[in-house]
């Protein structure tokens, strides 16, 4: 467990009542990548939705950068999100404010003050996604794979450990979520690890990670990288 980043042992997956997920077991590692697959409804969202706090985990064990998931209390969730970056299908940008706003709305609601200090890391963000140009810009005069890579930028504010992408490439063409795989990746190399749901098979075979499959309503290590 000591060099987990995320860690489940017979870790039930609840939607109110409902069990989606029954005694998950799952240990990544820092620096590790992993992919979530399963068709439509089996559990990949409320599993990622249990790992950022927006659903209870209600019996088993969870850990994930260092917070105790049983334990996670409302007051905890902020922390939790400085600890991991979370990416979405829909970018869930705010559409009425810059990109730099965007950055800078969630750095100061992290606790972040300096101006210089946020007006640079901005900068140091949206370099490494290739946007420091357009950050003036607003959500809706960006491409959708823009508007990724700025979710992308956002999702590395605090500088997590750990990514977890819920199919960020699941609106985009196939040239643009190759472009975005690639960030990931390199954002990856960097030593971070992610987890990443998604149906998207084309860059699974591309780029050859561990693959977890959802499957009547229970987790699953696949034998072998994923190769169809
Ligand atoms: N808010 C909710 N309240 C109750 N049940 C829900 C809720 N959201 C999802 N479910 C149910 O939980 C199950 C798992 O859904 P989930 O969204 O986790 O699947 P998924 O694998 O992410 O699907 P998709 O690939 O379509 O995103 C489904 O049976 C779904 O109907």
């Amino acid at each position: 467990m000591e060099n987990s980043i995320l860690y489940l042992e017979n870790a039930d997956i609840y939607q109110r009542d409902n069990l989606v997920l029954s005694k998950v077991n799952l240990k990544i590692d820092k620096g590790e990548w992993y992919y979530l697959i399963g068709k439509t409804g089996s559990g990949k969202s409320s599993l990622m939705k249990t790992l950022y706090g927006d659903l209870k985990l209600q019996r088993g064990v969870g850990s994930i950068a260092g917070f105790d998931l049983k334990k996670l209390k409302e007051k905890d969730i902020p922390f939790l999100r400085r600890k991991i970056g979370i990416v979405f299908q829909d970018f869930k940008l705010l559409n009425d404010r810059t990109v730099f706003d965007n950055l800078s709305f969630v750095l100061k609601a992290t606790g972040w003050k300096d101006k210089e200090e946020i007006k640079q890391k901005i900068e140091e963000v949206l370099e490494k996604v290739g946007m420091k140009t357009k950050y003036y810009k607003k959500p809706f005069e960006l491409s959708g794979g823009e508007q990724q890579r700025v979710a992308i930028a956002r999702a590395l504010l605090n500088d997590p450990e750990l990514i977890l992408a819920d199919e960020p490439t699941g609106n985009l063409d196939p040239k643009t979520s190759l472009e975005v795989m690639e960030l990931l990746n390199e954002i990856h190399k960097s030593g971070k690890s992610v987890l990443m749901a998604t149906h998207d098979y084309a860059l699974i075979v591309k780029f050859k990670q561990k693959t977890i499959k959802c499957e009547g309503g229970e987790l699953f290590e696949m034998a072998i990288e994923a190769t169809t």
